[in-house]
């Protein structure tokens, strides 16, 4: 029979199995069978046979051992808990219907192992990346997962230790000369990770990139297979080390944001498909502050690119520390206030920049121009995940923090923030709460839209909200802006990831389409879910063969 390398499903060791070995094994330790706990048929054993692909031993160098993992089983939540193996491909069962007209493949990608050897990883943010797909047709349903091959994961398990800076983490150094080395190699970037574990773009030319935060973790990877190709060299001499892990790519173009941290402001870049050359479309100086603010995600209209200036700003002294501070790589300036500056995408002219209230945000989810009855732009509407100003959320995605959850309602509140932005030369924006944040219990985060309406007056967006008490958010939700209402999904003791949504091919209405999440589930287990985009309503799910941890965005690569 051939074999697979699997490790158990309920995380307890890891050895290579056979798949009946590997259900004997459950049964033995946990009193149920594989068949009856996942709905693993005999036959479906042996379509999984034929599909999964067979894993070599030495891609297995790192997988969780017991002792690693919480023992408490309120501190081990397959979220929160290093993948079980390096990758894993296989059909699966189908509860409900899949529509016939969703053709492709959805990408996740995210942090997934958060261990090396004995050695636990801090944060969220710090996991070697772990690349989720699931590829439908005609219904059926075949996913499968795989650790990107990054340079930092690669060394990290030649070498038994991490290599690169991560998030948070730091390699050790021997000896104080060794640190001094590292600060050089930290100034020319040489020192800072290539784990691509944010994200997953399909740029407009069918390349399939994955990002982060570094502009050198920017790696190209094979959509079918998940094999890491290399990295994707920007061949501009733009230079720079960081860049917004959130790019906006459409079929037409690639638009990013490069942080200036020596003169404080931002370059607004654009990369056609097909080609590997970003070209400067403007550039923005910071109105106030040492240094520029995150830039993890930001909007744009049809014609303009709006620059976030937050005052959760680079640090450039706790960047080369070696320990973690309370905001990480990044310093709370409340008294540099806050800014929205917005640029003209034709000619790279910042027509305004205007003073915001403080805001905290990961994620933009969309914006929009607002004209008046000449037809001409009087402000724009810039929404985002907000987290009421407060930086505690950082805090809150440290893995003990995910880990130990006992039942305390610890989630800080967030809102949909909605900016308005007025173009005729007013020196302030507004910043409300787009619908009563009490509709999606008061979490807000990883959010979608219909890519149809970037850019353009929208109505509805999909997110992650919550149903406390919750120390993360746990459902999804379906916001309505013009109703002013959310629809909410639950699962008790799931956690979600981003609710994905894809449109049907033809359709006129903005919410038809299907939204796709992953599910990771308190026993361990997890599934793929399909809400209607209109209804909210679950149309399908399929059981996967254990639950994998929470990963973050994602993107559709539709079928050629
Ligand atoms: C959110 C989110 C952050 C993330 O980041 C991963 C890395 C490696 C970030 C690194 C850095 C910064 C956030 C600030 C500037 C320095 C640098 C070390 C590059 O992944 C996420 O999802
Ligand atoms: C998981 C998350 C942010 C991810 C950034 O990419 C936030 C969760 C709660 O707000
Ligand atoms: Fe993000």
């Amino acid at each position: 029979m051939d074999s697979l390398w699997f490790s158990d499903i309920c995380g307890h060791h890891v050895s290579p199995f056979t798949m009946l070995d590997f259900d004997q094994s459950c049964h033995r330790k946990h009193g149920f069978s594989l068949e009856n706990k996942l709905v693993f048929s005999r036959k479906l054993y042996k379509q999984a046979l034929t599909i999964a692909r067979v894993v070599s031993p030495s891609q297995l160098a790192i997988v969780p051992s017991p002792d690693k993992e919480p023992v408490d089983p309120d501190q081990n939540h397959v979220a929160w808990t290093s993948v079980k193996q390096e990758r894993w491909e296989g059909e699966l069962v189908v509860q409900g219907e899949i529509p016939l007209w969703l053709k492709g493949t959805y990408l996740r990608n995210g942090p997934g192992l958060w261990h090396i050897e004995d050695y636990n990883f801090r944060h969220l943010f710090d996991g070697y990346a772990t690349l989720v797909k699931l590829n439908f047709e005609d219904g059926r349903l075949i996913a499968g997962h795989r650790q990107i091959e990054s340079e930092a994961y690669k060394a990290a398990k030649k070498n038994k230790k991490i290599c690169f800076r991560e998030f948070s983490e730091v390699p050790k150094h021997e000896n104080f000369m060794a640190y001094v080395g590292d600060l050089s190699k930290l100034l020319s970037g040489s020192s800072l990770t290539d784990n691509a574990n944010t994200g997953v773009v399909k740029l407009g030319d069918g390349r399939v990139v994955c990002l982060t935060e570094t502009q050198k973790g920017s790696l190209v990877i094979d959509p079918n297979s998940l094999e890491t190709l290399g990295r994707f060299e920007y061949s501009d001499s733009l230079g720079g080390l960081i860049h917004s892990a959130h790019p906006i790519v459409t079929d037409a173009e690639f638009l990013t944001l490069l942080p200036d941290l020596l003169k404080p402001g931002y370059l607004v870049v654009r990369m056609e498909p097909g080609t590997n050359e970003r070209k400067v479309i403007g550039r923005v100086n910071c109105s106030g502050g040492p240094a520029p603010g995150w830039v993890h995600s930001f909007p744009v209209t049809q014609h303009y690119v709006v620059v976030p200036e937050m005052p959760l700003r680079y640090c450039a002294q706790n960047l080369l520390r070696a320990e973690p501070t309370p905001l990480y790589k990044f310093q709370w300036h409340p008294q540099s206030k806050a800014f929205l500056h917005v640029m003209c995408k034709a000619s790279g002219k910042v027509v305004t920049s205007v003073e915001v209230p403080l805001f905290v945000t990961f994620h933009f989810i969309n914006a929009y121009e607002e004209e008046d009855e000449d037809g001409r732009v009087t402000s724009i509407i810039a929404d985002c995940c907000e987290h009421h100003a407060d930086t505690s959320i950082l805090d809150q995605l440290r893995l003990k923090n995910l880990r130990f959850f006992k039942g305390e309602d610890v989630l800080p509140d967030a809102r949909v923030g909605r900016f308005k932005i007025p173009l005729d030369g007013s020196r302030n924006g507004k910043l409300e709460a787009a619908l009563d944040a009490d509709e999606h219990g008061r979490g807000m985060d990883m959010c979608s839209i219909n890519p149809a309406y970037l850019g353009k007056k929208y109505r509805y967006a999909y997110a992650c909200g919550a149903q406390r008490p919750c120390h993360f958010p746990n459902t999804l939700t379906k916001l309505d802006f013009v109703e002013k209402k959310a629809k909410n999904w639950y699962d008790e003791g799931a956690v979600p990831s981003e609710p994905f949504f894809v449109a049907r091919p033809g359709a006129t209405e903005e919410d038809d389409g299907v939204v796709i999440s992953l599910i990771s589930e308190k026993n361990g287990g997890g599934y793929a879910l399909l809400l209607d985009g209109s209804t909210f309503k679950e149309i399908a799910r399929a059981k996967l063969p254990y639950g994998l941890p929470y990963g973050l965005h994602g993107c559709w690569v539709p079928k050629k």
